[in-house]
C-alpha cells in the first residue's frame, strides 16, 4: 500500500486527555538527546514534545543540555524513572558523548518501550529492545544502508522501504515530502511542508513531536505495534502544519514552529 496521509487522518491519532487522567496515565516521554556539543537539539525536542501534549517529560543528559532544557521548560523532570516512550540520539555524536549520557542511552535502549532513534542513535537499531522508529534525513539514511544520497533523493519511497525491511523497523525519511515506511512494505506519504522548514533544528523538533505521540498512545501500541507508522505520519503532519502557521509565507524559527503546535492540534480536533 502507498497512501497519502493528511490532516484528516492525523486528527484521529491525537490522544485527548479525559477527566480520569493524570500525568502518568497520559504517558511519559523520556529524552536522551543533546550533548555539550549540541545542547540546542535537546531543548528543541523537549519543547516540541511539551507543545504536542504529554503527561510528563523526563530529560536525562549531561549538565549543560540539562540546564538549558530546564531553563526553557521547568516542567521537565531530570531524574530517572519509568517512561512510556524514548527519544534518543538527536544532537549526539557517539564519538564525543560523555559517560553519563552514554550510560543513559544504554539504559534506555534496553527497555521494551517504543523508541525513536534519531541523529547519533540511528545505527543502534540492533540494540533497541522496544518497538523502533528511525527518523533519518537522506544523508543519514544513505550512511545507514550504504546507498549514495543521490539515489535516495531520486527515489525516497524505495529507499525508505528498503531501510524499513533491512532494519526491521518503521522508517520516517525526512525531506521535502516525508515518507514513512513499515517493515511489511506499507508506505505513508505526508505532503510537503513549506520549504522554509529546511532549517537547522527542524528534525530535532520532529523527534519531540513523535515522542509525545508515542508516549500518549502506549497502550494502543502495545496492542497494535503497526500503529507506529500512523503516529509517525501524524507527527509529520503536525510538524508541517505548525511550520506553515509559523511561516505564514516567510521564514520561521523552530521555537516559532513549536509555539504553533497547540493551536494546530486544537484546530484539527475541532474539525474532526
Ligand atoms: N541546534 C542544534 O543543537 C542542532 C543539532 N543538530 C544535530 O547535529 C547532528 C548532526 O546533524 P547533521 O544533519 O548536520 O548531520 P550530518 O548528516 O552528518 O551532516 C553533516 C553533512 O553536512 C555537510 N555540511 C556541513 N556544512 C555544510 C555546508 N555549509 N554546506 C554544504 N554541506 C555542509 C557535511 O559535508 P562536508 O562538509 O563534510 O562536505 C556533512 O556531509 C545531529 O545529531 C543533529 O541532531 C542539527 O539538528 C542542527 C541543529
Ligand atoms: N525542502 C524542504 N521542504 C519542506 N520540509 C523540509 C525540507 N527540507 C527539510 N524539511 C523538513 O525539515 C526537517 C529537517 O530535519 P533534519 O534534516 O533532521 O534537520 P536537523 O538535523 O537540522 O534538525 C524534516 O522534518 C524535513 O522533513
Amino acid at each position: 500500500m502507498d497512501a497519502l496521509f493528511g490532516p484528516d487522518d492525523a486528527a484521529r491519532w491525537i490522544a485527548v486527555p479525559r477527566e480520569g487522567d493524570d500525568k502518568y496515565s497520559r504517558g511519559v516521554v523520556g529524552f536522551v538527546t543533546g550533548s555539550a556539543t549540541y545542547p540546542g537539539a535537546a531543548v528543541l525536542g523537549v519543547e516540541a514534545a511539551a507543545r504536542t501534549g504529554v503527561g510528563m517529560i523526563r530529560y536525562l543528559g549531561a549538565g549543560r543540555p540539562t540546564r538549558m532544557v530546564l531553563q526553557r521548560r521547568p516542567e521537565a523532570v531530570t531524574v530517572e524513572g519509568r517512561v512510556q516512550a524514548w527519544v534518543l540520539g538527536s544532537g549526539q555524536d557517539p564519538e564525543t558523548l560523555d559517560d553519563a549520557a552514554r550510560a543513559m542511552l544504554e539504559l534506555a535502549l534496553g527497555q521494551d518501550v517504543p523508541t525513536v532513534l534519531d541523529g547519533g542513535a540511528l545505527d543502534r537499531r540492533a540494540d533497541a529492545a522496544g518497538l523502533v522508529l528511525l527518523t533519518p534525513h537522506a544523508g543519514e539514511l544513505g550512511r545507514l544502508i550504504g546507498v549514495d544520497v543521490a539515489a535516495i533523493v531520486a527515489d525516497p519511497a524505495a529507499a525508505a522501504r528498503r531501510a524499513a525491511a533491512e532494519q526491521n523497523a518503521t522508517v520516517l525519511l525526512k525531506g521535502h515530502t516525508t515518507h514513512v515506511a513499515s517493515p511489511d512494505g506499507e508506505l505513508l506519504r505526508v505532503r510537503s511542508a513549506p520549504s522554509w522548514l529546511a532549517t537547522a533544528g527542524a528534525g530535532d523538533a520532529l523527534a519531540g513531536v513523535v515522542g509525545a505521540l508515542l508516549a500518549t498512545h502506549a497502550e494502543l501500541l502495545a496492542a497494535d505495534p503497526a500503529a507506529i507508522a500512523a503516529l509517525a505520519a501524524t507527527a509529520a503532519v503536525l510538524h508541517g502544519l505548525a511550520a506553515e502557521r509559523a511561516s505564514a509565507g516567510g521564514p520561521l524559527t523552530i521555537l516559532d514552529l513549536a509555539e504553533a503546535l497547540p493551536r494546530v492540534i486544537a484546530e484539527l480536533l475541532i474539525g474532526a
